[in-house]
């Protein structure tokens, strides 16, 4: 099923051109990955698509329902993990999640388990009495994601959940955004942190100046941008001539040996795997291979064409 369906969505403030006709799907179990850079639109769609800011032209479903703004069944059913902080400092961790809870209609029993489940999955259990000005900034991020699940959305969009934080909060909500999606919640994820969105999102589509510049999963967009692979041969004893021999064989653009180790790039197109191995063989042999793609981020590089990381970002 598809959860999210955009189609030639536009959204203009004022002459500023904020989505420019973008179209994507997110499907059900995915952890979808928004990538792009500040100003690239990404808190604009997810306001659309939740029906709280009007657009100019396109089509929103989702749940392949159409969305607007008086749809509250859908919205029931969505979670949104703000990108600044929306709690209230001078109540309690436990106070702040009440608040919360009620405005999904949570009651009795059920509400108390909720959010011990929610607090117990952003490890703040130990915090249920402190007020939230009490909290380290990681901290409060994760009381910022336990007040959206507590409704248990089939989606939940997070929109930079974990801008400016310490590495043990950043390890605890990627690891809970995994956990969630295991227990069954469809993610968008936005990030401006390249490894994060590697690291979880299933799908990834990579945005700029309001449009969908490349999509797909992270295996197939690295296929797309890389016209090169390389292949690292661990060798038991290396000779020189042998690396003399591999610059030799066709589609093979450039070899490097080192410590028993030889790397070889080659043009994917015409690269002949098995003449390689074969000619490694006649020297030595082999104790392991190894086939090396881009990274992410020299995907995401080569598409925005600049680094998104801001100064002052702790990563
Ligand atoms: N309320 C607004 N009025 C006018 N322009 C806006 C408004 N909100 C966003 N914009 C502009 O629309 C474009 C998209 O902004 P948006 O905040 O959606 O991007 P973003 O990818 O979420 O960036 P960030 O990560 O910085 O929040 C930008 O050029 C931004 O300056």
């Amino acid at each position: 099923m598809n959860v999210v369906r955009i189609e030639n969505l536009v959204k203009r403030y004022k002459d500023i051109l904020a989505l420019d006709n973008l179209s994507l799907t997110v499907k059900e179990g995915e952890i979808f990955g928004l990538l792009g850079p500040n100003g690239a639109g990404k808190t604009t769609l997810i306001n659309c698509m939740l029906g709280l800011l009007p657009y100019d032209s396109g089509k929103i479903s989702i749940f392949e329902v159409k969305m607007d703004i008086n749809q509250s069944t859908l919205k029931s059913q969505i979670g949104l993990v703000p990108q600044d902080i929306a709690l209230y400092s001078n109540l309690t961790v436990q106070e702040n999640l009440s608040f919360f809870g009620s405005l999904y209609n949570l009651k009795g029993n059920v509400f108390k388990e909720r959010i011990d489940w929610a607090l117990e999955f952003v490890m703040l259990s130990d915090k249920r009495n402190v007020k939230v000005k009490n909290l380290s900034g990681g901290m409060k991020r994760r009381l910022n994601i336990a007040c959206s699940i507590l409704h248990k959305p089939k989606l939940l969009i997070m929109d930079e959940p974990t801008v400016g934080i310490d590495a043990n909060s950043r390890r605890l909500i990627l690891d809970s955004v995994k956990a969630l999606n295991k227990e069954g919640t469809t993610i968008i994820y936005t990030s401006h942190y390249i490894e994060e969105v590697e690291e979880i999102c299933s799908f990834i589509a990579i945005i700029n100046r309001g449009r969908v510049l490349l999509s797909g999963t992270k295996e197939r967009l690295q296929d797309m941008i890389s016209e090169d692979n390389l292949i690292v041969i661990k060798v038991e004893e290396l000779f020189w001539n042998m690396v003399d021999k591999l610059k030799s064989i066709k589609g093979v653009k450039e070899v490097l040996a080192k410590d028993r180790q030889i790397f070889i790039t080659t043009d994917k197109q015409k690269m002949d795997i098995k003449e390689i191995v074969n000619t490694v063989s006649e020297f030595s042999k082999i104790v392991s291979i190894e086939f090396k793609k881009p990274t992410l981020e020299t995907v995401y590089l080569t598409i925005v064409g600049s680094n998104i990381k801001e100064e002052g970002d702790e990563k």
